[in-house]
């Protein structure tokens, strides 16, 4: 088999304050994050948008101590596999590419290049699919492996594409549920809320993106292993922009519950296995304050799984297995549907051709720039832009 590499995939997280604002660049520079109709347009709107984007971006990050801390946890996740490889006698270097900062995906292909890396396994670190997260990261790969020679005749890959039904995640998940629940003076009456990052319904219903079905399953799944008693409810996180995005959102439903006179919650992170700003922030302050103000009293969250031991040995299992069984190609995972249709940015543009023809094209563009930037930003162009 030669040298084994292991390549996690994540999207990474500004380290700094001054990192948000070319993080957010990068981010929405993204295609598979916000599609433009024309190429050209990315970069400025990625620019106007970071800008307008990031203070209140940076205002959340100072909330969790000033930075993400994606690529701490990361990195001791990438060690604590390695070690649990070789405890398994399998001997293999771990990488870390990020999607969107430090250290990127296309670092961490250079180095794979420098080792003489024969066989790599890709190991996103979304449980779940989505074209936003693990399909961005595809791509991205799948274009390097393309332009650059030696990586297509020298470097095999396994690709791991999603693995939300891994018995050894689902155990992890469900003791780390089990000692939350177990700190309730009620434990039997906790509402369990599963949070799993929302994307824009249009990704489920004309990309085919898988995400939705595999968060489902995910979910029932989970609760099958925990084997309590408990009501669930799942709810989707975290919605930017002007587009619909997956139901119920994570307020709503909690403020559903607490009409509902429901007093304890305990709120599982479900799309990501790491502490970040939708944890530590997003869940830990704004949602709280929402649970709080609806009547829930009793409101915990399940920690990540991080370097969680049953986890990160059931990912070496998984690591090991795809070395031994027939490998997919990028083609065959990042594009989910066989009809991909068009992403809601593509329809616009075809709105925005035919009311270009009525108006002057170029006026029509900008006029749709600035209600992209206000829809993502909440502010006018003007102000993101710092001349109002
Ligand atoms: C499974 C997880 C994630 C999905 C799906 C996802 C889709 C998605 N995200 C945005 C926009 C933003 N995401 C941001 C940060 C961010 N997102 C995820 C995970 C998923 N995103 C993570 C882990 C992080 C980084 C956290 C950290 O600790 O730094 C941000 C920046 C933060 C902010 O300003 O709120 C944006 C913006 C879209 C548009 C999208 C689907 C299309
Ligand atoms: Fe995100
Ligand atoms: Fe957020």
């Amino acid at each position: 088999m030669g040298r084994v590499g292991v390549l996690l995939l994540n999207l990474g997280g500004p380290e700094k304050l001054e990192d948000v604002r070319p993080f957010l660049f990068n981010l929405f520079s993204d295609p598979e994050i916000i599609r433009l109709p024309v190429t050209w347009l990315q970069k400025p709107l990625a620019w106007l948008i970071s800008s307008s984007r990031y203070k209140k971006s940076q205002e959340n990050y100072k909330q969790i101590g000033g930075g993400s801390p994606l690529r701490r946890i990361t990195e001791e996740q990438a060690q604590a596999l390695e070690a649990s490889l070789a405890e398994k006698g399998q001997e293999a270097k771990i990488y870390v590419g990020m999607r969107y900062w430090h250290p990127f995906t296309e670092d961490a292909i250079a180095e794979i290049k420098k080792d003489k890396i024969d066989h790599l396994v890709i190991l996103p670190l979304y449980p779940q699919f989505s074209i936003s997260t693990s399909g961005s990261s595809f791509r991205v790969l799948e274009k390097l492996w393309e332009k650059d020679r030696v990586l297509g005749n020298n470097v095999k890959y396994s690709l791991i594409s999603s693995w939300y039904d891994r018995p050894g995640y689902l155990q992890a998940m469900a003791d780390l549920i089990a000692q939350q629940l177990d700190q309730f003076e009620h434990r039997d009456r906790v509402h369990l809320f599963f949070s799993a990052h929302g994307v824009p319904v249009s990704y489920v219903e004309e990309a085919g993106d898988p995400y939705q079905r595999e968060i489902e399953a995910c979910t029932a799944l989970i609760m099958k292993t925990l084997n309590r008693p408990n009501p669930h409810t799942l709810a989707y996180q975290s919605r930017v922009g002007p587009v619909e995005w997956l139901q119920p959102y994570t307020e709503d439903a909690l403020q559903e519950l607490g009409e509902k006179q429901v007093k304890d919650v305990l709120v599982i992170p479900i799309s990501f296995v790491s502490e970040h700003i939708e944890t530590l922030q997003e869940i830990d302050i704004e949602y709280r304050e929402v649970a709080e103000e609806a009547g829930i009293s009793n409101f915990r969250r399940v920690p990540a799984l991080d370097t969680h031991a049953r986890f990160i040995d059931d990912l070496a299992d998984l690591v090991i297995d795809s070395l031994n069984s027939p490998s997919q190609k990028f083609s065959d995972v990042v594009r989910p549907s066989e009809e991909l249709k068009m992403y809601p940015q593509e329809r616009w543009e075809m709105g925005m051709t035919t009311s270009a023809e009525v108006w002057n094209g170029r006026l029509a563009m900008l006029g749709f720039i600035a209600l992209l930037v206000e829809l993502f930003s909440g502010k006018g162009i003007l102000h993101a832009i710092g001349i109002l």
